[in-house]
């Protein structure tokens, strides 16, 4: 669903990413995690198009980065950071989003208001929301629109303990649609509950691509971090 080959940048003289190559199958949920720093948000725009790479090849779908309009349909990100348009009301910017994705289903986009438990405050200016609350939002829209693969970075900031398990059930029906999902985060045992495989970025590169439950075999993935993090590259 997701192939990434060779994929460089850099910030000035910095080497951020030195050549980042990842297969993400269809149907996958992808942890994609590495220590602060190690290029999991640059990585993320660059597939997005959020930043341009210096290198390398994103394709989604089939359809490579460079066919731009209909790539931009194959995904839906959420940031991290959300560039908020103040006066306007959650529910008019999801239906602008959805109108952008031709995918305007007004019975779908119910449902994940009602899930979210946004019923009250979907029509309140985006300006008064708080960052859960535009994650929630974010997610909404996401899975409304449900494209070929969610892309997230570190999509549980700020959620509650029950949109945190709206969002596992919602993440789990959609994956069980066809959806493919990759997020970044740091929370460990959530990659472990949710994901079927992690990705260990350090320094730039993939160093270790594998499914949760060989690893689990092994030992637990925090220690696997640890190890990863002390060894040379
Ligand atoms: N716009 C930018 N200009 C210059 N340097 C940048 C820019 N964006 C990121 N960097 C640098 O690139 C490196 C990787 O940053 P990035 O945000 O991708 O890491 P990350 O793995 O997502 O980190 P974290 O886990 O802390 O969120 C860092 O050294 C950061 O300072």
């Amino acid at each position: 669903m997701l192939t990434i080959l060779n994929l460089t940048k850099k910030f000035g003289k910095q080497e951020v990413l030195k050549g980042v190559d990842l297969q993400v199958k269809k149907g996958e949920i992808l942890g994609f995690v590495g220590a602060n720093g190690a290029g999991k948000t640059t990585t993320l725009h660059c597939i997005t198009g959020l930043e341009e790479q210096d290198g390398g090849n994103i394709v989604i779908n089939n359809i490579p980065k460079t066919h731009e309009t209909i790539f931009k349909k194959q995904f839906y990100f959420i940031p991290d950071t959300f560039h908020v348009f103040k006066n306007i009301s959650a529910y008019d910017w999801i239906h602008f989003v959805l109108k952008l994705y031709e995918k305007l289903d007004e019975e779908k986009l119910d449902y994940y208001i009602k899930a979210f438990e946004m019923q009250k405050s979907i029509y309140k200016p985006m300006g008064t929301y708080s960052y859960g609350m535009l994650h929630k939002m974010a997610l909404i829209a996401a899975f409304t629109i449900s494209p070929p693969i969610i892309i997230m970075d570190e999509p549980l900031n700020g959620l509650d303990p029950f949109a945190v398990l709206v969002f596992k059930n919602c993440l789990k029906d959609y994956v069980e649609n066809g959806g493919t999902v990759i997020f970044s985060t740091h929370l460990l045992d959530v990659v472990e509950k949710i994901c079927e495989s992690i990705a260990f970025l350090k320094e730039g590169r993939i160093v270790l691509h594998e499914s949760v439950e060989s690893l689990l075999l092994e030992g637990n993935l925090e220690t696997t971090f640890m190890e990863i993090q002390a060894n040379e590259v």
